[in-house]
């Protein structure tokens, strides 16, 4: 999609009990870092299961630009990389559109390279702050020869003829700065340590790992993590199947909670405890979620989802589970708006830089559709009602933010009156096929006439 594609705007309409089985497309997180890790370590990379959404798509453009060769073969993605601190430099702007984990990441893996590197992005992503990951890079001797005020993109890096390991503590909850750090580590003689007090995701210690880099975690008093990473040595290509990603997951495991009657299947979900959040507070809140064929899936778990539609009651969501659900607070906001009660979301100041200030619009969202909210500065509370009735009829502004509009699609299968999206295109960034795979199950999503 190029960055100025006409908006498409979309319509949900109140659906009939959604039923059946079905597979969401393959974690995100886990897809860029397939791309990247397989794109650097020495030798062949085989990956099932990849997400061929555009932000992934994205980073193997990057990767192939820097030297590595990519291709699919049937199911499978092939990749020879070119080995730990062999990248070269790529000879145009490297374009991640929406992409904040793979432009974040991509900075932190050629930043400490004796080369210049110029990255571009969409609108949104050129409204992100980037600073939080160029803070560290700089200690690290790396010079951002230009940026957009307020260290955002198109900003171009120089990286130092040797760059110098550090020990930094990530000052705010996001495993893209951690990642961003650990990955200069591995182009960094010595030790780079990145001190994380409150965990996030933990996709790039454990694919490191398992490409073979010499990393290790403490876990000190309260869950404070020391990760070291020891730089330039030998990464080897892996096979990889990457599982379901739990943040696609939300969308039709929320529309089939709030769809009277629905009974669905959600196959080979990842469970990483690091991305569960969503689960346990639907659980909390009364959803009928049952966990299936638990099992370990190339080091990680995985699990199948039975859905049954629910009466919920609202909750309080604690701060210290922001982390392991920080994509799905717009889902989830849609399930509180069908609760009973108040459900009151903590800890959210994240959500303000996302793809878009998530915070804000689904605040707006909410309010277009008639239900009862406050948007507090890193708080939500959305008072819900049971059934529906009366609520819907609005058109939501998305903001070229793909989890805005598949959350808004999801709150009008069940709303009384249909609820439109200004523009469903960013939804090709993380979930091609949504509107299709929402379809299968029932749910009456199409153009507004
Ligand atoms: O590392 C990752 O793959 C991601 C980390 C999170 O971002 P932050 O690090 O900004 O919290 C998350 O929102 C994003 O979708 C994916
Ligand atoms: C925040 C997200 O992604 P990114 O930061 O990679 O753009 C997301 O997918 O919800």
């Amino acid at each position: 999609m190029t960055h100025d594609a006409e908006p498409r705007p979309a319509v949900a309409r109140r659906s009939q009990s959604l039923k059946g089985a079905a597979r969401v497309p393959g974690d995100k997180s886990i897809s860029h870092r397939s791309f990247m890790f397989g794109g650097l370590a020495s030798g062949e990379t085989r990956i099932t299961g990849l997400l061929e959404g555009e932000d992934v798509m994205r980073t193997g453009a990057a990767m192939k630009a820097m030297g590595a060769r990519i291709e699919k073969k049937g199911d499978e993605w092939i990749i020879q990389g070119v080995g730990n601190g062999c990248l070269l430099e790529p000879q145009a702007p490297l374009d991640f559109g929406n992409a904040g984990t793979g432009s974040r990441l991509t900075m932190g893996l050629v930043g400490t390279y004796d080369m210049e590197t110029t990255f571009i992005g969409d609108a949104s992503l050129s409204g992100r702050p980037m600073g939080r990951v160029l803070e560290p890079l700089r200690q690290m001797g790396v010079q951002v020869i230009d940026a957009a005020p307020g260290d955002r993109m198109p900003l171009t890096l120089r990286g130092p003829k040797h760059a110098a390991p550090i020990t930094y503590r990530v000052p705010m909850a996001s495993a893209q700065v951690k990642s961003a750090v650990l990955l200069a580590g591995l182009n960094t003689p010595g030790v780079t340590t990145v001190i994380e007090p409150v965990m996030t995701r933990d996709h790039t210690e454990k694919m490191l790992k398992g490409f073979g880099a010499n990393l290790n975690v403490e876990t000190g008093e309260q869950g404070v993590r020391h990760i070291f990473i020891e730089g330039q040595g030998k990464l080897s290509g892996q096979t990889i199947a990457v599982p379901g990603d739990p943040s696609s997951a939300g969308f039709p495991l929320v529309a089939a909670l709030i769809v009277p009657g629905s009974d669905i299947t959600i196959e080979n979900v990842l469970m990483n405890p690091t991305r569960t959040g969503l689960l346990l507070t639907l659980q909390e809140m009364g959803g009928d979620i049952e966990v299936l064929n638990p099992r370990n899936a190339g080091g990680e778990d995985v699990a199948d989802l039975r859905v049954r539609a629910s009466d919920l009651k609202g909750v309080k969501v604690p701060a210290s589970r922001a982390p392991s659900m920080i994509d799905e607070y717009p889902v989830l906001a849609v399930a509180a708006a069908f609760a009973e009660g108040e459900t009151l979301m903590q800890g959210l100041e994240e959500l303000r830089v996302k793809e878009s200030d998530r915070l804000a619009a689904v605040a707006r969202g909410l309010e277009a559709n008639g239900i009862d909210c406050t948007e507090g500065e890193a708080t939500l509370a959305v008072r819900g009602r049971p059934g529906g009735k009366g609520l819907g009829g609005g058109t939501v502004k998305t903001h070229l933010d793909h989890r805005i509009a598949m959350s808004f699609l999801v709150l009008g299968l069940a709303t009384e009156k249909p609820v439109t999206i200004d523009d469903a295109n960013m939804i090709v960034t993380s979930f091609p096929e949504f509107m299709g795979l929402m379809e299968t199950l029932g749910a009456d999503i199409g153009q507004p006439v």
